[in-house]
């Protein structure tokens, strides 16, 4: 039995639906569908998670947004009028986000939740109904039904274990079934979301539920490439990387696929295949436990931008005992989570993603710390963007952390810090955001092209 996960690329149009049901119909293993919100029909289109984010928010300033429930409307029925549906399903999908959109708003967070969902659930509905008309024996799954459960922790919920138990009686039911990725239940009976391009973490936790055998995920490139293709033009592909690779790689700047959607398929043991909808045929992909050793020391290089860094010295700070949980306690009491902690003798730097904090709560923080902990320096770096570089190979070759330093050094490119993770699979750099398409086209070609003599 295999999972089958299609992303809202792949989902935009009436003509890309009729690719993915082909897609589904060519292998009778593939059992559970697991289906985003339409995505963009063009490079700038809007997605309709966007425009549902957009919508939910003006019912909550009070503004008019008439047009905005139209163009969400007419999304769904531009897919339903291109694959010949009857008006029964876009005036269920109607009635159900009127319905939202009249609930309570006193907790906003959970409301723009619910409407954030439904771009899944309304779609998951449409596509069972666009299989049903095809002849297919498809149905729609509501989660809740199903048995997935969540955190109670809105816009990036996480499963609850015991929902494992439950999801394997999936495996029951009778046809293919359409499942709708991106959020789940709470036990109080809330609908919240995963994080933002949560629906491979559906697929995932899916996957792990019925125990499938393989886990696909579909979405608009042939492979996983060993950069982002926007940064690179024409990458090497990758065949195959391992989950701890491929974790580190989405974390840091992969979005092919959803860094926390490697864990349920790795507890069990699932392989994942990323394809691609529109060339089905191409291999993709694959996830997997361990891989042959074949392509040198590095397999992936990522990056990310919107860091900043706290530096923190005082002299003899290696003697001071409880420093590092003073330190990591006044994080905690803003609320504040942290990326890498890299240190010296007598310093420490703490990196953490900017979005979390204003200006305000910055200059409370840096003040907190100079004077709670009596530090010598404290200062605060902002616009950094980290690049990770990354390849079960480090461990058995010597000399690659030179290399990436020379090739950002040939390419003029200073590096603010440097993290050898300790899982010896990856090593990050610290730079400036302006410097970082330059280091990581650098870094490809120090690292993937072949040199001619
Ligand atoms: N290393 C990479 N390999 C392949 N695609 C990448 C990589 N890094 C970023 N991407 C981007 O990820 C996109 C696919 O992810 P996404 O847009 O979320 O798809 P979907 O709509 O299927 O969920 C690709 O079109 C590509 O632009
Ligand atoms: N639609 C949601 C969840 C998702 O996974 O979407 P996509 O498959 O288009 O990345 C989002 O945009 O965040």
């Amino acid at each position: 039995m295999k999972v089958v996960k299609f992303g809202g690329s792949s989902l935009s149009s009436g003509e890309q639906l009729e690719k993915v049901l082909k897609i589904v119909l060519s292998d009778s293993a593939r059992k559970i569908v697991v289906v985003s919100a339409p995505g963009k029909r063009y490079s700038d289109d809007i997605k309709v998670t966007d425009l549902l984010i957009s919508l939910a928010q003006c019912h909550l300033t009070g503004e008019n947004a008439d047009e905005l429930f139209q163009t969400v409307v007419e999304r769904y029925k531009g897919i339903a009028e291109e694959l010949q549906l009857s008006d029964q399903i876009i005036e269920t999908i109607k009635e159900d986000l009127e319905n939202l959109l009249k609930a309570d708003k006193s907790r906003p967070d959970r409301f723009i939740d619910a409407i954030k969902a439904s771009g899944e659930d309304n779609n998951a509905k449409l596509i069972a109904a666009y299989f049903q008309h095809q002849g297919v024996d498809a149905q729609y799954v509501n989660p809740k039904d199903a048995g997935l459960f969540v955190s109670d922790e809105p816009g990036h919920a996480q499963v609850l274990p015991e929902s494992y138990e439950q999801l394997y009686k999936l495996r029951e039911r009778d046809g293919i079934l359409i499942f709708p990725g991106f959020f789940g239940y709470t036990k109080g009976g809330d609908v919240l979301t995963f994080s933002r391009s949560g629906s491979d973490i559906t697929g995932s936790i899916l996957a792990n539920g019925i125990k499938a055998d393989l886990y696909e995920n579909f979405t608009d490139v042939d492979a996983v490439y060993s950069v982002n293709p926007n940064i690179v033009e024409n990458p090497r592909e990758i065949k195959e990387l391992t989950y701890r690779e491929m974790r580190e790689l989405s974390y840091a700047g992969f979005s092919v696929f959803h860094d926390e959607a490697l864990i349920p398929a790795f507890r069990a043991g699932i392989p994942v295949n990323i394809k691609n909808t529109n060339n089905p045929s191409a291999p993709g992909t694959r996830v997997v436990n361990e891989r042959e050793n074949s392509n040198g020391p590095v397999i992936g290089i990522a990056s990310d931008k919107g860091f900043c860094s706290i530096y923190i010295s005082k002299y003899l700070m290696n003697r001071e005992i409880g420093f590092g949980r003073k330190l990591l306690e006044i994080l905690e009491d803003y609320g504040l989570s942290y990326e890498h902690i890299p240190s010296g003798i007598d310093d420490v730097t703490l990196i953490l993603r900017q979005g979390q904090i204003d200006s305000e709560t910055e200059k409370q923080i840096l003040s907190q710390i100079k004077h709670d902990l009596n530090a010598d320096e404290v200062r605060v770096e902002h616009n950094l963007s980290l690049i990770m570089v990354v390849g079960e190979g480090m461990r058995h070759n010597v000399g690659t952390t030179a290399r990436a330093a020379k090739a950002l050094a040939d390419t003029g490119v200073n590096i603010e810090m440097i993290n050898q993770g300790s899982s010896e699979v990856s090593m990050m750099f610290g730079i400036k955001e302006v410097d970082e398409t330059r280091a990581v086209q650098a870094l490809y070609h120090e690292f993937f092209v072949p040199v001619t003599v």
